[in-house]
């Protein structure tokens, strides 16, 4: 009997939430201790089960390996290193007699225990989903540890599903690992695939003996140029890996799967092994050129990381030209469709016009399933389909909205003075003069703690059961508690705490015009938290101040200065699902405009601190070289040109929040803000030598505080931290802030952490003084 083909027409994966977060409700019920590991083990199961069901209603088959088996409670990076066996040693007591770890303890490397810190997070690829960073060291015991995967597969084939495993490949794995503390200098985790690969080969085995036909590898490290290793030994490593693999003598069929971007040279490498199918993202990738194969070529035409209809007709022509590469082509999502909310039909209040041009998971699947028959039985099976979205897509570009004539003026008459602020030193004698903060400034990032009240009556006055002015009392309320816990701390620059704000982004883009927000399309971000990613598809303009008043009813309410707090343009777009149909740097413009009046307004009422976050500035940055140096221009120059209609009095902030600060650092001097805050806890200060020696010379908080985990930092941690920045940084320069908002804590360790920043702030001043 000769083996299944590949599915013609499926995807890389699926939201894992569910489609009323029933996934993020279950876990952290779990973590409250309000259900047992088996109740949650259940809900999981429906979930799953619920998943497999609904696919195959949208068109996939329930019996060719179509259905990704792609479940994960927390993050599938950290599945694949549970998987492996790649446990922390600090975790060590977690790990059973027989070398294998329960949920529970899962649970733990995530989130951390006692003085266990979690395991670090960062982004995955160039998408706002964070991943759970493995450590990997000369001690890794790499063994089978976990049979969740198997068990899986077995569960779907019980029920009289062929599903299709999915897990990130072993050399994506060992890319996006750290060495673990104490490995010697110069160690890099891909040094142990000779060791990891032997526990993949047995996985496939285990996979085959319980039905698997098909598994999926994810390797996206293929496609990036950003990771630090030498793309020989990343070549090197996929021809060993893939050989290897595709020797096993019993396994499933191996499908290797490149979302993000093109896998470039390692095509041919991936081509030249034993492997029986590759998938290419050609949303974000392009064709290979001079490329042909006997293998499957499995196209990504379905855009899995945005979520426009799109141009049906244009994918399936795409898949055309692939066939002129592969005698045997399929169809596919370019990423996981996990990046996407569940379903379009699912939003009574959007407008109908809108929704007919969008697609969510669920309609991409469809989208899926009708390439997929238009490859079997021929594009004139379709075409009634094909049709259809290029209407949808026809009526998007001419709908009322998605050109403004008086914003496309603006941006088109837009020079150079408007990019650029008056010279730095005499900003900064004018910044002193009107402001006149201690030495070793202090102040928060922005966001103090979400309380269920806070969140509840949002909930309340969206439902109508509060009327506006109830809502606008009990934020002020919020925000008199917030100031009034700033002054009491002692802290010299003073917030209003966010607390109307239901998110970062989302609450902007629903006070701004060529917007829209979603009631219901959550998409995980990390772990059990989530964001409904606003849909960015018109021309965008202000129609009224937004902020102003909170800032100023602030100002009222304490003599010290108030930071005005604004969430800045290339943040607004990668948190957004934004319009495809004109370059990002001409979006960006149009939303840095609309901040710039803001900015403006705030200055006009008297707020002298105004703070423009981009900690997503490194996220977008592309993964391919030759595509990074344009978007930097246009991302600094929005920010720019949102920040520069004030005058040098006015102190503009910005905060950025992630580890890579060195990859962006000349971007963020560009930015030309005068105080930037970024994050720096977790990795006790490992940032301040690239401050260093790019010369940075305007102000700098690197944070002394890691938000990110319930832990207390001690009065010594923090001087300790203090004296660290001192060392390296001219003092004058230097500002003492945690690593980010307080969003995500509770009340009681936010106060007592704050006041340890501001005690040990104390102390270090003294010290200095006296010395
Ligand atoms: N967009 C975005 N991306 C980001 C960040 C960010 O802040 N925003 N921060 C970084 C880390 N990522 C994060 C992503 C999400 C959250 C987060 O806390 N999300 C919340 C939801 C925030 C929200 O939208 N809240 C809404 C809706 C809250 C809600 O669930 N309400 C209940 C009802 C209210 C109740 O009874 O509790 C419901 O709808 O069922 C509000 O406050 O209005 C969560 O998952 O729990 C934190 C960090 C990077 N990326
Ligand atoms: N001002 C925002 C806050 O404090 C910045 C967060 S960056 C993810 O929540
Ligand atoms: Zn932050």
């Amino acid at each position: 009997m000769s083996a299944p083909a590949f599915p013609t027409g499926s995807i890389l994966g699926y939201p894992r939430i569910g489609p009323r977060r029933e996934l993020k409700k279950a876990v952290e019920s779990f973590w409250a201790g309000k259900t047992t590991v088996d109740e949650l083990e259940a809900t999981a199961a429906e979930l799953r089960a619920s998943t497999r069901e609904r696919l195959v209603a949208l068109g996939l088959k329930a019996d060719d390996s179509s259905i990704p088996e792609a479940f994960s409670f927390y993050d599938q990076v950290l599945d694949a290193a549970v998987t492996v066996g790649a446990i922390p040693t600090r975790f060590a007591d977690l790990v059973a007699e027989d070398g294998t770890i329960d949920l529970a303890g899962y649970f733990t490397i995530a989130r951390g225990a006692g003085q266990n810190t979690p395991a670090e997070m960062t982004k995955w690829f160039d998408s706002n989903y964070h991943y759970l960073v493995p450590e990997i060291g000369p001690e890794t015991d790499f063994h089978l540890a976990s049979d969740r995967l198997l068990r899986q597969v077995a569960e779907a084939t019980t029920s009289g599903y062929t599903t299709r495993p999915v897990i990130v490949g072993p050399v994506t794995f060992l890319l996006l690992s750290k060495p673990s503390e104490g490995a010697p200098e110069g160690y890099q985790p891909l040094d142990r695939l000779d060791d990891l690969l032997p526990v993949y080969a047995e996985l496939l085995a285990g996979l085959a003996a319980v039905g698997a036909d098909w598994v999926q590898l994810d390797e996206p490290g293929l496609v990036s140029e950003s990771i630090d290793v030498p793309r020989e030994r990343v070549l090197a490593a996929t021809k060993q890996a893939y050989e290897l693999l595709s020797s096993v003598p019993i396994r499933p069929q191996i499908f290797v799967a490149a979302p993000y971007n093109s896998l470039g040279d390692a095509l041919p490498v991936l081509d030249a092994t034993a492997i029986e199918a590759i998938q290419l993202d050609l949303v974000r990738g392009s064709l290979p050129v001079g490329f042909s194969t006997t293998k499957t070529l499995v196209g990504g035409v379905i855009d899995g990381h945005n979520i426009w209809r799109g141009d049906l007709a244009g994918a399936f022509s795409t898949l055309e030209s692939l066939l002129e590469l592969s005698p045997s082509v399929a169809v596919t999502t370019s990423t996981s469709l996990f990046h996407v909310p569940h379903d379009v039909q699912d939003e009574p209040l959007l407008a109908d016009q809108l929704k007919n041009w969008l697609a969510f998971a669920d309609q991409k699947v469809g989208q899926v399933a009708t390439l997929a028959s238009g490859l079997i039985d021929g594009k004139a099976a379709i075409q009634g389909e094909l049709d259809a979205a290029s209407a949808a897509l026809d009526d998007r570009h001419s709908a009322v909205g998605v050109r403004d004539g008086a914003v496309r003026e603006r941006a088109a008459a837009l020079t150079e003075s408007d990019f650029t602020r008056g010279d730095y030193a005499a900003r900064l004698a004018a910044q002193d003069a009107a402001l006149g903060l201690p030495f070793l400034p202090t102040t928060t990032i922005g966001s103090f703690p979400q309380t269920g009240d806070i969140r509840k009556s949002r909930a309340a006055f969206a439902a109508g059961r509060i009327s506006e002015d109830e809502y606008r009392e009990a934020m002020r309320a919020e925000i008199r508690s917030v100031v009034e816990l700033q002054e009491k701390i002692g802290i010299d620059v003073i917030v209003h705490g966010e607390p109307e704000r239901n998110d970062m982004v989302q609450y902007f883009a629903e006070n701004l015009d060529g917007f829209a927000v979603t009631q219901n399309g959550w998409v995980q971000s990390y772990g059990s938290r989530c964001t409904r990613p606003s849909i960015l598809w018109g021309d965008v303009s202000r129609p009224s101040p937004i902020t102003v008043e909170w800032s100023t009813y602030t100002q009222t309410l304490t003599p010290k200065p108030v930071k005005g707090m604004l969430t800045g343009p290339v943040t607004i777009l990668a948190w957004s699902f934004v319009r495809d149909d004109q370059p990002l740097r001409d979006t960006a413009n149009q939303v840095a405009l609309a901040l710039r009046d803001e900015i403006v307004d705030l200055e006009a009422a008297g707020i002298g601190i105004i703070q423009v976050d981009e900690p997503a500035l490194r996220e977008l940055l592309p993964l391919k070289k030759k595509d990074q140096a344009d978007y930097l221009d246009w991302s600094v120059g929005s920010f720019r040109l949102a920040t520069s209609g004030v005058g040098e009095a006015t102190q503009i902030h910005t905060h950025l929040c992630y580890s890579e600060f060195g990859v962006v650092i000349d971007a963020i001097d560009k930015l030309d803000a005068d105080v930037t805050s970024i994050e720096a806890a977790r990795s006790k200060m490992e940032v301040v030598p690239d401050i260093q020696s790019s010369g940075f010379g305007r102000g700098i908080g690197p944070g002394v505080y890691d938000i990110h985990s319930p832990r207390v930092p001690s009065v010594d941690e923090v001087t300790q931290l203090i004296e660290l920045a001192l060392g390296s940084i001219p003092e004058r320069q230097i500002w003492v802030n945690p690593d980010c908002g307080l969003k995500t804590r509770g009340y009681d360790e936010t106060v007592e952490s704050l006041t340890n920043v501001i005690t040990a702030t104390r102390a270090v001043r003294e010290a200095h003084v006296h010395a």
